[in-house]
């Protein structure tokens, strides 16, 4: 359909070996995964059922086995430019500061100097961090770091925005903090937002939807959940409301096993 931003049809995701006498490993199996214009999409699962790959596939950075990748309504070949990419691991060049980091990508498209640090500093702004502009990666606090990432990915201005758990690392406080100025930011330009976590809780707080995935191998979606809770939303407020508890209990009741599936994996994995 011509408003979807995204759509993974049937993908399969098959990991081969190089060693011989390696099995291959079927990581992903016949998913398929929209997110529609203007939507905020979170994917759970347990522990290495595919999530990452899942994003990479959407990024173009992963080709998948089979299936195919729709980026409003066209194939995806190579990266996807429509997408911006938000990464659980630190992305900052350290050699440059805060502004020169958000700068980079804007330059790289062809924006003269002047208006690429004009750009990034407007963007520095608007998640917070005026007067942090010179400094360096080292000389910010993790969610400064978090910050100025965020500013790099949506100074792109990008229709597609991929997230792959990019506040696990912070502390609750913190995290919550960025919780509300990524929804605050994303209602004010409603982009497609494809969002992937191990928390439920935040899935829930932050999603229009939330598709819940089967533990590896041959991970798949075993649930998806509409979260009609209204909006706007104070990611730690919505927590005690009695519908986010019901959702969540729902939800909670698709995830469990696989989860628990997941640990027996991981264990027999590192067996
Ligand atoms: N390049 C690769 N080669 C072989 N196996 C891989 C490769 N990348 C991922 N895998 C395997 O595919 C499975 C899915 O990995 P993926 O990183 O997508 O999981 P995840 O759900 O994002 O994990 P986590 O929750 O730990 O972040 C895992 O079992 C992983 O070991």
């Amino acid at each position: 359909m011509a408003d979807d931003a995204l759509e993974l049809q049937d993908i399969t995701v098959t990991f081969r070996s190089r060693e011989a006498g390696e099995q291959a490993y079927t990581a992903v199996a016949d998913t398929s995964l929209k997110v529609r214009g203007g939507e905020f999409v979170s994917v759970v699962g347990p522990t290495g059922c595919g999530k990452s790959t899942l994003l990479n596939i959407a990024a173009g950075l992963l080709q998948p086995s089979a299936g195919d990748v729709r980026v409003f309504g066209q194939p995806l070949r190579g990266i996807n430019h429509r997408a911006g990419y938000m990464f659980q691991s630190e992305a900052l060049m350290p050699w440059r500061s805060a502004i020169e980091n958000v700068m980079v990508g804007l330059e790289y498209r062809g924006l003269a100097a002047a208006q690429a640090r004009e750009q990034a500093r407007a963007w520095l702004e608007r998640v917070g961090l005026r007067g942090f502009e010179q400094r360096y990666p080292h000389q910010l606090s993790g969610g400064m770091r978090k910050r100025t990432a965020l500013a790099q990915t949506l100074a792109l201005d990008p229709d597609i925005i991929l997230m792959d758990e990019p506040f696990s690392a912070l502390d609750i406080q913190t995290r919550q903090l960025m919780e509300n100025e990524v929804l605050a930011l994303w209602a004010a330009k409603r982009k497609a937002v494809l969002f992937i976590t191990h928390d439920l809780d935040e899935a829930i707080a932050m999603s229009d939807r939330v598709v819940v995935l089967s533990a590896g191998p041959a991970t798949h979606p075993i649930g998806e959940f509409e979260i009609d809770l209204p909006r706007p939303r104070d990611v730690a407020e919505i927590r005690s409301h009695p519908r986010f508890l019901e959702l969540h209990g729902r939800i909670w009741g698709v995830l469990r096993d696989e989860v628990l599936k997941g640990y027996a994996q991981q264990l027999k994995k590192a067996a």
